[in-house]
């Protein structure tokens, strides 16, 4: 049992064998640029992926899911009144809800519907890298397109900031991810450089996270544990563990197979990755 936090309540082992158990349903309403990698890293974890993102549709097979995502990187007019549905029937059926609000800060578009998404729906889990967490808060931040440029001191006080103002956990990711709620945060010591070279690492770390808040019930240990172990398989392609790599493509490639082989790797406890920080 980790010593993390007495209510922290499993290990990084238990955490993986839970999704394995549970091979939870989950339901991407996401973007078109990484749709094939969130789906696969999805039944890389031991998940069932599904991308229904049709506005006829999605509430019936969110209502059947097991987890939801809703990533806005493409988002279109009906994908924004589709992710709404989706995330109402999230809602409406208890199921563990993720958003991913790509690119907010960026144009006053992306803004308007990320406000909605945090603001209309009930959101278990936040994740965006420092300058889309920063942007949605209000606070200054430079999101050029979809990613985060510049510095971020105060992103631990921020990502708490946000999930006072959202109700969610809040996965603040980059060199060192944030896992923050409204009264606590923790610094995720897991990664590697090479993953900030791969489009779709923030995507696939989202749906990683929706796999976990579906095979657990807490959505903090569930943030902890899926975003350790993300950042684990990040370290382990990035050691070759899963195949040597000539550059960022072929890493993507040796990432996603460390994805699925993690479970049978020996892995380190999470209180050696995770730390909990005192934020002002
Ligand atoms: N320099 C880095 N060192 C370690 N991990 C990184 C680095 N850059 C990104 N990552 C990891 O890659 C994943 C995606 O993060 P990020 O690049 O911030 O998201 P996005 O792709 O949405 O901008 C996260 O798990 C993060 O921890
Ligand atoms: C480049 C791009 N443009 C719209 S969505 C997208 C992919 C973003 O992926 P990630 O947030 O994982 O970098
Ligand atoms: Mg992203």
């Amino acid at each position: 049992m980790s010593s993390l936090d007495p209510e922290f309540g499993l290990s990084l082992d238990e955490a993986l064998t839970a999704v394995a158990d549970n091979q939870p349903l989950v339901n991407s309403v996401t973007n078109n640029v990484t749709v094939n990698d969130v789906a696969n890293i999805t039944l890389h974890w031991g998940g069932l992926p599904v991308m229904s993102d049709d506005e006829r549709e999605v509430a019936d097979m969110v209502a059947i899911a097991d987890g939801c995502l809703l990533n806005m990187g493409t988002v279109s007019e009906t994908g924004e009144a589709t992710m709404l549905a989706a995330g109402a029937a999230a809602g409406d059926h208890d199921v563990p809800l993720v958003v991913d609000p790509v690119g907010v800060g960026a144009t006053p578009t992306r803004s308007r519907v990320a406000e909605r998404l945090v603001t209309e729906l009930d959101v278990d889990v936040l994740n965006g890298n420092y300058g889309e967490i920063s942007a949605l808060v209000g606070e200054n931040a430079e999101v050029r397109g979809v990613e985060s440029v510049g510095e971020y001191a105060e992103i631990a006080a921020t990502a708490v900031e946000c999930a006072r103002q959202t109700g969610a956990v809040v996965v603040a990711s980059g060199e060192t991810d944030i896992v923050a709620t409204e009264d606590a945060a923790y610094e995720v010591h897991a990664g590697h450089s090479m993953m900030g070279e791969v489009v779709g690492t923030g995507c696939m770390l989202g749906v990683t996270l929706a796999v976990f808040a579906a095979a657990i019930d807490d959505p903090l240990d569930a943030a902890l544990a899926g975003t350790a172990a993300y950042g684990l398989a990040g370290e382990l392609a990035a050691d070759g563990v899963f195949g040597d790599y000539h550059g960022p493509a072929s890493y993507r490639v040796s990432f996603l197979d460390a994805a699925a082989g993690l479970a049978g790797e020996e892995l380190s406890d999470l209180s050696d990755r995770v730390e909990r920080i005192e934020v002002r």
